[in-house]
């Protein structure tokens, strides 16, 4: 794959995780072969710690981006879960491919690199809205790698319960005692939508000095949520734009990978 350059890749598999609902779309795991089986995404320079996404384009439609979800060193394959907007350009037509079908990707992007924090943290609080959780998978296993991290807190905002089935296709990490999961649901009758009050009770036990951050949902949301954070004293971004002098720090998951 080439960041400027389309790469035609074939759909091989397909699992429904959410089945839609009346208040959100629905959700779809889709794995793609690589054009050389004997490649990876991390043998095509893809660091997925570092926040790295493919992004597809059909015929006529404008360019979108997905963040993988599989391993970095899976070998011949990539992962993408979507969310499927029924009126949108380019999730309906990935959702709509038929085993075997093709489809172009770009990448690793993007450009500017986008770059970790290089000071020490020990502590995350992470936010993810709705799919947006598909770029936290990567940033958690790299970071999990980290020799510096004591703690991961993740708030993960939902409409309703029943979505929570998205996680399947993520990571399990019952076993990981470092992090911790909290929940919120805008659409149930005991819910809550997340506002600043719920982003202080979440998150505010954890020192300011020693913790990143890192929001993950529309422009919107996120930058609403940054500016909670930012209110109670979080100010550091554990990953942020910009080409540093020299090339871009790896990240630990990318470190973790033998060549
Ligand atoms: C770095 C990055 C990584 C991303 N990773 C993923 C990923 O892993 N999985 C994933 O599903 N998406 C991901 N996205 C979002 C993705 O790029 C597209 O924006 C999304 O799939 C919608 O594109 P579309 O062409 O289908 O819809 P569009 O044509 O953009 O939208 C059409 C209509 O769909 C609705 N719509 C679109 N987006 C939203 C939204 N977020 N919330 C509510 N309504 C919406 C609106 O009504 C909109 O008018 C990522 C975005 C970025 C920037």
């Amino acid at each position: 794959m080439h960041v400027f350059k389309p790469t035609a890749v074939a759909l091989k598999e397909k699992v429904e995780l959410f089945g839609g609902s009346s208040v959100s779309p629905k959700v779809v795991k889709l794995t793609f072969s690589l054009p050389d089986p004997t490649s990876s995404l991390h043998s095509l320079g893809f660091d997925l710690g570092l926040g790295d996404f493919v992004r597809f384009r059909f015929p006529g439609t404008r360019a979108r981006a997905y963040s993988p979800t599989s391993h970095p060193s899976t070998i011949g394959t990539f992962t993408i879960i979507i969310r499927v907007y029924p009126k949108g350009q380019v999730s309906p037509k990935l959702a709509a491919l038929d085993l075997g079908d093709k489809a172009d990707v770009t990448g690793p992007l993007p450009v500017p690199w986008l770059t970790r924090k290089r000071n020490v943290t020990k502590h995350l609080a992470l936010v993810a809205f709705g799919v947006g959780i598909t770029e936290l998978v990567s940033l958690l296993r790299s970071e999990l790698l980290s020799d510096t991290l004591e703690s991961i807190t993740v708030l993960w905002c939902l409409r309703r319960r029943e979505e929570m089935t998205i996680g399947s296709g993520l990571d399990d990490y019952s076993a990981e005692k470092r992090i911790k999961f909290e929940y919120a649901f805008s659409r149930e009758s005991d819910g809550q939508r997340a506002d600043a009050g719920l982003i202080q009770k979440i998150f505010s036990h954890l020192p300011k000095a020693e913790t990143a951050v890192c929001c993950v949902g529309t422009k919107a949301t996120e930058r609403e949520c940054y500016g909670w954070l930012n209110k109670l004293g979080y100010k550091q971004r554990l990953l942020k734009m910009g080409i540093r002098f020299g090339g871009r720090t790896k990240s630990p998951l990318w470190a973790s990978i033998e060549k």
